[in-house]
């Protein structure tokens, strides 16, 4: 059975080619591209900023929210001080859309970033016609070549890369193909257990030069307190945010505004 990242991708590879011949690059070239927001900005300018994620369902927890309304959740977001929006477009496993991207794009003035598997520059093309200031890499994902490509081509069109790491080996060839946005996903993919202590052994790894975002896990004001004391520039929420009713309420318990 293949692990979690391969079914994703074998799903992706599939979508990507389909999408091809619905909506050939060069007539995808031909779209306008929607001006939008800098994510790297918007993280920099922060001392501590809060990329909070619009997902209906996921592999490790299956359908979070039943009732979903991604642009009201995004406005919510927006309303309740994040500082950018991280939007699942992902359809077979997280139940995302390509238009959630698009449609969240055009209401919020935050950075919205895409959040999928992006394995074809075709995917980096269509990010940017959809309105999105970020994407996603996986370095797993992409071997060293590819991602020094890829980052080049995201840049190229005027957006940023998030480019997510597990280990020391991601980290170095993130770098090395030029990353300027690291995160550390704290989930273990073999069993989904989440630990924020995997984002802060490897702080070191990351020169404070480069933007660090810890992902997944993320839950408390206990786990906010440290991560704030170790360095870290950003953090990724979804479930807890998806799960709260009130956001401006939940954000506010983060940051330990609010019992
Ligand atoms: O969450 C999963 O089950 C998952 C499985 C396979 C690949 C990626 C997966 N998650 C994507 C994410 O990284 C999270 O959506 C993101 O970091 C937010 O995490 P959380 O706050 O724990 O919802």
């Amino acid at each position: 059975m293949p692990n979690i990242l391969e079914q994703i991708v074998a799903s992706t590879r599939k979508r990507v080619e389909h999408q091809k011949r619905t909506v050939p690059l060069s007539k995808l070239l031909e779209t306008p591209t929607p001006t939008h927001p800098s994510f790297y900005e918007a993280l920099k300018n922060q001392d501590f900023a809060y990329i909070l994620e619009v997902k209906k369902a996921s592999p490790s927890k299956g359908v979070i929210k039943e009732h979903f309304e991604p642009l009201e959740i995004a406005k919510q977001y927006e309303q309740a001080g994040a500082h950018a929006i991280s939007v699942l477009s992902e359809p077979e496993f997280f139940l995302g859309k390509s238009e959630y991207v698009q449609q969240i794009a055009k209401t919020v003035s935050i950075p919205v970033l895409r959040k999928d598997f992006i394995i074809d520059p075709y995917m980096i093309y269509e990010s940017a016609a959809l309105g999105a200031s970020a994407i996603l890499l996986i370095a797993s994902l992409l071997d060293e070549a590819t991602l020094k490509s890829y980052l080049e081509l995201t840049h190229r069109l005027g957006m940023d890369a998030l480019v997510e790491s597990r280990n020391e080996e991601d980290i170095a060839k993130a770098l090395r193909a030029g990353a300027k946005i690291v995160g550390i996903n704290n989930r273990d993919l073999r069993d989904f257990s989440v630990n924020i202590e995997q984002s802060l052994q490897l702080r070191d790894n990351i020169p404070p030069s480069t933007l660090f975002v810890c992902e997944s896990g993320i839950d408390s004001k206990e786990q906010i307190d440290k991560l704030k004391q170790n360095y870290v520039d950003a953090v990724l929420i979804g479930e807890y945010m998806m799960r709260s009713d009130n956001k401006k309420e939940a954000l506010e318990r983060l940051e330990g505004k609010r019992l």
